[in-house]
């Protein structure tokens, strides 16, 4: 008996067993889609991860109940990633299934089917997929566990598989996207009738049927001629419908007639837009030069290559030199991004000079849309560099020679949740090693992480010191704004230093960059007479007024509520708005210079993928003069014209609880400062704080990261933080509080037995209720030398064990490896 290992969505430690049926044997391999059934009466669809002889013991298997696919939609190069990916996060495989495949390749039983309206049937269908069609058609929509109930099949999934093949229905949020239709048809001259005579046979024949006959003639015509015609050229049907009205009955009665032939096609639509003129890369100063020749050294010796380039040194251009070499010899390209919101700028970069080689994939972009990405590379068609955000990780690269991580420092490459809790950066180093690939990580703010690792050989170092065309770094001017507070000197948040500079750049017609890491209106509100906040219900946290819809909402679950006039503990109209978010200093700047045009980049005004290409080209085509953002105008970003950044609270930042605080801060300023005066002329920094001598500060405004990173290491290593110990957070979940509690101290107890110091907690976190749920928190710090995967295995025992009492049953216990 053959039997084979299923990963299923569902999160199981271990993978579960079938039996091959007989009439598979030999036709099977490791990675295509299988229907089984799972517990009393559940079907899944799952991946085969492995195949071999050995019944397992505990159980009795149950058969496959039908293939998918005739080959494997996951590789086996994917498949080591995601057990790494498993073992390393301390997840399930099913957890790994669920995050890397877009849903349209998943058909789980809550997927929602869709009808697809547009649908027009060109052959008949089988009398079973023809009722479930019309089943769906009826409902708009139905998931896969209602069609195999209406149906009466044990499993719809084949059918439903054969339907999303031909467009007559769609996966979940594949309607999302605006990019439909996809499939187009074409017509083309019938095998029949190309030849002269009998072509003037079917001219005659139409004698009678004068709208037919103006029809064909259109179609020749647009064909180019009958000649062009006779080598089967096509036309697209639409746009032959569109040159006669009523056209519609005649070209299916010529089509009846077999002397017109009509086939449907899928086009690409990533590649509507086709790019004509493919331009030359750009020719690199010496100095980039110089660093693309060091780059490549690296590759040689098969090390990681850590290029530390200053903002504005070029570094996008050496990425793309390395690409087009990538892909002269053949090979793949990943270029990873940690943020959509860059994207666009390096989309317009990259496609100016690869054209309908570049790929483009992330969570702005439709299902389908990603699943038309990840068939392109699984069929190894078009696209030979792909840029995308942390789940381009999971694409079914072949020949994957080049990966390039840009702004490696940056905390959004790793996911908080759901598992897997992964650091794409580290994932893409682990798929480069499978690859043999070269792994470049670009950045101007190394992370401490990866410095190290230069410092201990690790990686290879190359370094840009200057920016490019010998521009020099900005200016940077910090402004204690304590004491202007004392002068009463402050404009509400903004310094007078800023606001003169602010003007002058207004009147030299140059841009100003706004940084403000907060959203919203106002962080909270405060009664002035008894202190009461507004909390969420849900969650340990205060709300944030947003001013457009005058509402309070929780950053963390989204609850929303009312404003009240008075405060709801004493009763007092004395209900103070605090702090401030990016929406009230554009409101407040707005006031301030009223001819000024502004924009405002931060989550609330990005939820779409045009929300940000709006923004990002409105700004560099000069329609608005300030743009104030978070954290997402900090980095990468490149416009012409910026001659100012205004930091409005560096103390925010600097004063964030946690170990890294310093390292962000850091980074977030130098980048933020990056933006300044990338072209033409020198461009000038203002930093707001009360506290204008701090170390941090000091080193943003030299510039200077070797001095910064010495200060970090020696801190990181007196207090056993990375990268000298690992870490591991444990986050325990329930919705009663003593039984949180509990159950924490009894796994930390566990756990200390075992590692003694090196556990600590469990301690409440920062937000201590998300939605309902009590949190506590326990950290491991272990020795670097330590095995990592002994250490977790001990872990998972004393977990297990916790979770084994029946008291804490339903407790959840959340894995974070390497938190940031
Ligand atoms: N060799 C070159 N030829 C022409 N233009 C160049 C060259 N090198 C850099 N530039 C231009 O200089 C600007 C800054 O370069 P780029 O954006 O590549 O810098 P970066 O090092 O990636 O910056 P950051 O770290 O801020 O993202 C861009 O507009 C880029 O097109
Ligand atoms: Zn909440």
């Amino acid at each position: 008996m053959r039997y084979a290992d299923i990963v299923l969505p569902v999160p199981l430690p271990k993978l579960f067993t079938y039996e091959v049926p007989n009439e598979y044997h030999g036709t099977l391999a490791a990675g295509q889609r299988v229907v089984v059934s799972f517990g009393k009466k559940k079907l899944l669809s799952g991946i085969i991860f492995s195949l071999h002889n050995n019944k397992p013991e505990a159980y009795e298997t149950k058969p496959i109940i039908s293939i998918l696919d005739d080959k494997p939609i996951v590789t086996l190069s994917q498949l080591k990633v995601w057990e790494w990916m498993a073992d390393y996060y301390q997840c399930t495989l099913g957890e790994v299934y669920k995050a890397a495949l877009p849903s349209g390749l998943k058909l789980e039983s809550e997927t929602r089917i869709f009808y697809n309206d547009e649908f027009e049937a060109e052959t008949e269908m089988p009398e079973k997929t023809q009722q479930i069609l019309d089943f769906l058609a009826a409902k708009k929509y139905s998931t896969i566990s209602e069609i195999n109930q209406f149906s009466g099949l044990k499993s719809c999934h084949h059918i439903i598989k054969q339907l999303i093949e031909l467009d007559a229905v769609v996966v979940n949020e594949q309607l999302k996207g605006s990019w439909r239709p996809k499939t187009e048809v074409f017509l083309s001259l019938h095998n029949n009738v190309r030849n002269e005579n009998s072509l003037r046979d079917a001219f005659d024949s139409l004698s009678r049927a004068p709208k037919q006959l103006e029809v064909l003639m259109l179609f020749l015509q647009s064909t180019g001629g009958v000649s062009e015609a006779m080598t089967g050229k096509e036309v697209l049907k639409k746009e032959l419908a569109s040159k006669a009205v009523n056209s519609s009955t005649a070209i299916n009665e010529l089509i009846k007639k077999e002397m017109l032939v009509q086939v449907k096609r899928n086009v690409d639509r990533l590649l509507t837009s086709k790019i004509e003129n493919v331009q030359k890369v750009k020719t690199l100063s010496p100095e980039q030069d110089s660093a693309l020749q060091e780059t490549l050294k690296g590759f040689d010796e098969n090390l990681p290559v850590l290029l530390h380039g200053v903002t504005s040194s070029g570094k996008t251009e050496i990425y793309i030199h390395l690409i087009d070499q990538a892909i002269k010899k053949g090979q793949q390209a990943l270029y990873l991004l940690p943020e959509i919101a860059l994207t666009t700028q390096i989309t317009n970069r990259l496609k100016a000079h690869f054209g309908e080689k570049l790929g483009i994939y992330h969570s702005k972009f439709s299902d389908d849309q990603r699943v038309e990405v990840y068939n392109n590379l699984l069929n190894n068609k078009s696209y030979r560099v792909i840029l995308g955000v942390r789940s381009s990780v999971f694409l079914p690269f072949s020949n994957l020679g080049l990966i390039i991580i840009d702004e490696e420092h940056e905390n959004s490459f790793k996911q908080f949740d759901p598992a897997p809790r992964y650091h794409a950066r580290d994932v893409a180093l682990v798929l480069g090693q499978g690859f043999k690939s070269s792994v470049l990580l670009g950045t101007a703010t190394p992370s401490i992480e990866s410095y190290y690792n230069v410092q201990n050989n690790k990686y290879r170092l190359v370094e840009l010191t200057t920016r490019f065309e010998g521009m020099m770094m900005p200016e940077i001017i910090v402004v204690n704004t304590r004491e202007a507070q004392r002068k009463k000197m402050m404009q509400s948040h903004f310094s007078p230093q800023l606001l003169e500079h602010i003007s002058e750049a207004l009147s030299n017609k140059q841009q100003v960059i706004l940084f403000q890491n907060r959203r919203g209106f106002a962080p909270f509100m405060e009664c002035m007479s008894c202190g009461w906040i507004p909390k969420c219900k849900h969650c340990d946290v205060s709300l944030t007024y947003h001013k457009h819809i005058h509402q309070l909402i929780c950053h963390y679950c989204g609850y929303s509520s009312n404003v009240h006039a008075t405060c709801q503990a004493c009763e007092s109209p004395t209900l103070n708005l605090k702090g401030f978010g990016t929406q009230k200093i554009e409101e407040e700047i707005g006031q301030i210079f009223p001819d000024a045009s502004i924009a405002r980049m931060d989550y609330d005004t990005t939820r779409s993928r045009k929300g940000y290409e709006n923004i990002i080209s409105g700004f560099e085509q000069g329609e608005y003069n300030i743009l104030v953002g978070t954290q997402m105008v900090t980095k990468g970003l490149d416009f012409d014209r910026v001659s100012l950044v205004g930091i409005l609270n560096a103390d925010q930042m600097l004063n964030h609880p946690d170990f890294r605080a310093f390292e962000k801060s850091f980074q977030m300023m130098a980048q933020v400062s990056g933006r300044a005066g990338r072209k033409h002329k020198r461009g000038t920094v203002i930093i707001q704080t009360s506290d204008p001598e701090h170390p941090v500060i000091a080193k943003v405004r030299s510039n200077n990261y070797a001095a910064f990173y010495q200060e970090q290491i020696e801190e990181r290593e007196q207090f056993n933080y990375p990268p000298f110990y690992r870490i591991i957070h444990l986050t325990i979940k329930h919705k009663n509080q003593n039984v949180t509690n509990q159950a924490a101290n009894y796994l930390a107890g566990l756990l200390r037995s075992v590692f003694g110091s090196r556990i600590l907690g469990p301690q409440v976190p920062p937000v201590n209720r998300i939605q309902d749920h009590h949190l506590q928190r326990i950290m491991i710090k272990y020795e670097r030398k330590a095995s990592p995967s002994q250490v977790k295995k001990l872990i998972r025992d004393c977990i297990n064990q916790t979770l084994a009492n029946e008291r804490w049953k339903y407790v959840q216990i959340v894995n974070d490896v390497d938190p940031l």
